[in-house]
């Protein structure tokens, strides 16, 4: 009997399930798109009840008899605390984006820490990433730190609770890609870390035990037969592992809500001066491989923004034929940062500008300058790497805008390549549980599942594309004011 594999895909604005065939081929696709909290200017939270309900549904809506195994990946950093007793959260979600611990994060760095929390995590001092947003849980909420050290709570990653939750409060596990965007766990030493534990005040109790991405983490029995959850990542690892990149060099860039870059560095982790995190890519069969990484919060934000705020598209792919439209040297300029920047800028209070309107700009000439800013975005993380890629491998909801592609392209000056599977994430996640039920018998077999299904090439005269990028630099900095 043919084996099928459900892949579940939990995103920042999404929650899908994948069933996948032995091919590595989507059969079945089910998605719900689910509320955003904006409590205050800057943060953003999720009710984890709503990510629950949506999975349970997605499941039960693609699960068919061959199906063998689950996967699991996950929009990363967003953090929850949980009763154990109960499984009932405590509060909202903390979503990656909510930037209601910038101040915290800038009194550790007056601290001068930040070298030394770096040097273990990868990271840098920045509200991105889950401590902070925990130990806000553990202040705010009341009680919470008192039960916390108890050990009554756990606490989380969504992957974490999801699976919490699909196992019937059995297992309260994560993998290593989730793990390492806590800020509270040594890559290099691959285990949580007493010293960042002290220093960002998280007491030990409620953190979830750490596996490898390809093994089994539980089984659940919630949809009439037991099925062993048996693969798991972060998202952005899941597309490196779904774009098959396994080797040192390649580089992967996903265009989803934000952007988020990775290379491939081998077997242990490159962490320079670059500005740029570096990440566990996978630990499959105790072999660990790197990556380094370019997050940019805003991408694919940026266009549902133009969409839901600015009405000036009825959907996302609109955007593509409007901005074709639009004469070439329009010169506006918009810089995205509606929750301030990520890599390689790290400014959590930059605010977004347009520059440049006259009164001959347009609703398209906002699209166009708008999917520009989201290459101009990838240049600056391709300039921050010690050595340029030689292609970027493309996926997430962005990728399918032509438009989008070719610039980029002409950005980056190096293909972009969109493979016949775009749904990289969830194929990852289907791939590592592959891996662990026996169904693939390693990465080799796998990379010959990947293929492009469209190569971009760079095509842009080198003076257009520079006045261009000196226009990008130009807005830049005054965001950054
Ligand atoms: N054709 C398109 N052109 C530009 N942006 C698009 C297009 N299709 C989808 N998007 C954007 O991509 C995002 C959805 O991508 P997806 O990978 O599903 O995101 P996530 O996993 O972060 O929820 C949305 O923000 C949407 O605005
Ligand atoms: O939900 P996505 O696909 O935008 O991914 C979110 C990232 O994992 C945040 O680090």
């Amino acid at each position: 009997m043919a084996r099928h594999i459900l892949s579940l895909d939990q995103g920042t604005t999404s929650t899908r399930a994948i069933v996948f065939d032995e091919a590595g081929r989507p059969l079945r696709t089910a998605a719900r798109e689910f509320r955003q909290h904006y409590p205050r200017a800057g943060w953003v939270e999720h009710d984890p009840e709503d990510i629950w309900r949506d999975t349970q549904e997605v499941i039960a809506e693609v699960l068919d008899d061959q199906v063998v195994a689950i996967g699991i990946t996950n929009q990363r950093e967003t953090i929850i605390l949980w009763d154990r007793a109960t499984g009932r959260p405590l509060h909202n979600a903390i979503v990656w984006q909510d930037r209601r611990t910038a101040d915290t994060c800038e009194a550790l760095r007056q601290e001068s820490v930040e070298p030394a929390v770096r040097a273990k995590t990868g990271l840098l001092l920045d509200p991105y990433f889950s401590a902070t947003k925990l130990a806000w849980l553990l202040d705010h909420v009341e009680g919470a730190r008192a039960r916390a050290e108890a050990g009554e709570l756990a606490a989380g990653t969504v992957d974490s609770f999801l699976l919490w939750r699909l196992t019937g409060g059995r297992v309260h596990a994560t993998d290593v890609t989730n793990a390492a965007r806590t800020l509270l766990y040594d890559i290099v030493r691959d285990c949580w870390d007493d010293d960042l534990l002290r220093l960002f005040r998280v007491p030990r109790a409620l953190l979830p035990e750490v596996r490898g991405n390809a093994e089994l983490f539980g089984e659940t029995g919630l949809f009439g037969r037991t099925l062993p959850i048996c693969g798991m990542a972060g998202d952005q690892q899941a597309a490196l592992v779904g774009q098959a990149c396994f080797r040192p060099g390649m580089v992967k860039s996903t265009y989803g809500t934000g952007c988020f870059l990775l290379a491939h560095t081998g077997d242990a982790p490159v962490i320079g001066e670059d500005r740029l995190l570096a990440t566990p890519a996978c630990r499959i069969d105790g072999e660990r491989a790197f990556a380094q990484e370019g997050s940019i919060f805003v991408a694919g934000a940026a266009v549902k923004w133009l969409r839901d705020k600015l009405g000036l598209i009825e959907a996302a792919d609109e955007s593509a034929t409007l901005a074709a439209q639009v004469a070439d040297d329009h010169g506006v300029v918009l810089v995205p940062a509606f929750v301030g920047l990520g890599a390689p800028h790290w400014a959590p209070h930059a605010r977004g500008l347009i520059s440049g309107l006259t009164l001959d700009s347009s609703a398209a000439t906002l699209v166009r300058a708008t999917l520009e800013s989201i290459a101009f975005q990838t240049r600056d993380l391709t300039d921050a790497m010690a050595e340029r890629p030689t292609a970027i491998r493309i996926d997430g909801g962005m990728a399918a805008n032509d438009w989008f592609a070719q610039f980029l392209a002409d950005m980056l000056e190096v293909p972009v390549e969109r493979p016949a599977c775009t749904e990289t994430t969830a194929l990852g996640a289907a791939w590592l549980a592959g891996l662990a039920s026996g169904i693939w018998a390693d990465t080799a077999a796998l990379e010959g599942c990947w293929s492009a299904a469209r190569r971009f090439e760079p095509r842009m005269d080198d003076a257009h594309r520079d006045r261009l990028l000196s226009g990008w630099r130009d807005a830049l900095q005054r965001a950054l004011l």
